[in-house]
């Protein structure tokens, strides 16, 4: 992360500290409460600059017998941390993750997120996250990444098409 950093301020639209966040895409296989076969991460502003979320480890999440899938856990943190940077202003894409598995995460666990925003460099935002299953001084996993801000309209606009959404939301995000 380089040294010097733009100051954070939370936008003055962000949910409030405890309130659930609106998903950023109803069909996002993260969060999108539309998306057929997603994670359902439910997520949560929490006060300053951090998110947290929870997640059900079901079976269909199987890796290695009885315990998660590595790139769901990728997924997952990708999803938590990319909504972080909507607490400080517009949208932003992961240009960059990492993850570090620590322990296996049982099939039946019910995972908890919380992800912070380390700084922000011009349109570049630092983000950690952990993931625990009770105890976060001891966490499961831990994960980095940098995101970018995009001006959202214009970023998807040519693969709006390709979406999931129903013709109605897609002709909404499309106006004007
Ligand atoms: C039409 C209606 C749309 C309505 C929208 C609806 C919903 C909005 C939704 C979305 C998002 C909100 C929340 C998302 C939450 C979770 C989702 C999970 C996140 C994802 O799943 S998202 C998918 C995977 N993601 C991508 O699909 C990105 C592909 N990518 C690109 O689209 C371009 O790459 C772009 C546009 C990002 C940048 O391109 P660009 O040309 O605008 O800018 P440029 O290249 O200059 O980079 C600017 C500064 O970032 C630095 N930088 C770039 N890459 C770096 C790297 N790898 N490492 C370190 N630094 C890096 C540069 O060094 C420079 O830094 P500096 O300022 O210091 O010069």
């Amino acid at each position: 992360m380089p040294t010097e950093l733009d100051p954070l301020e939370r936008h003055p639209k962000a949910v409030g500290p405890g309130e659930q966040m609106r998903m950023h895409n109803s069909t996002c296989f993260g969060c999108g409460e539309q998306s057929p076969a997603g994670l359902r991460l439910k997520m949560f502003a929490g006060d300053d600059f951090f998110v947290t979320a929870t997640m059900e480890v079901e079976s269909r999440f199987e890796g290695g017998p009885g315990v998660i899938h590595g790139g769901i856990l990728s997924t997952a943190f990708d999803d938590v941390m990319g909504m972080a940077p909507l607490l400080i202003g517009p949208s932003a894409v992961t240009v960059h993750l990492e993850v570090d598995y620590r322990r296996p995460i049982p099939i039946g666990s019910t995972l908890q997120f919380r992800a912070d925003i380390m700084g922000r460099q011009r349109r570049k935002v630092y983000t950690e996250a952990i993931a625990h299953i009770g105890d976060p001084d001891d966490p499961v996993a831990t994960a980095h990444a940098i995101f970018v801000t995009i001006r959202a309209r214009e970023h998807f606009a040519a693969h709006v098409e390709n979406s999931q959404l129903s013709d109605d939301d897609k002709r909404r995000l499309r106006a004007p």
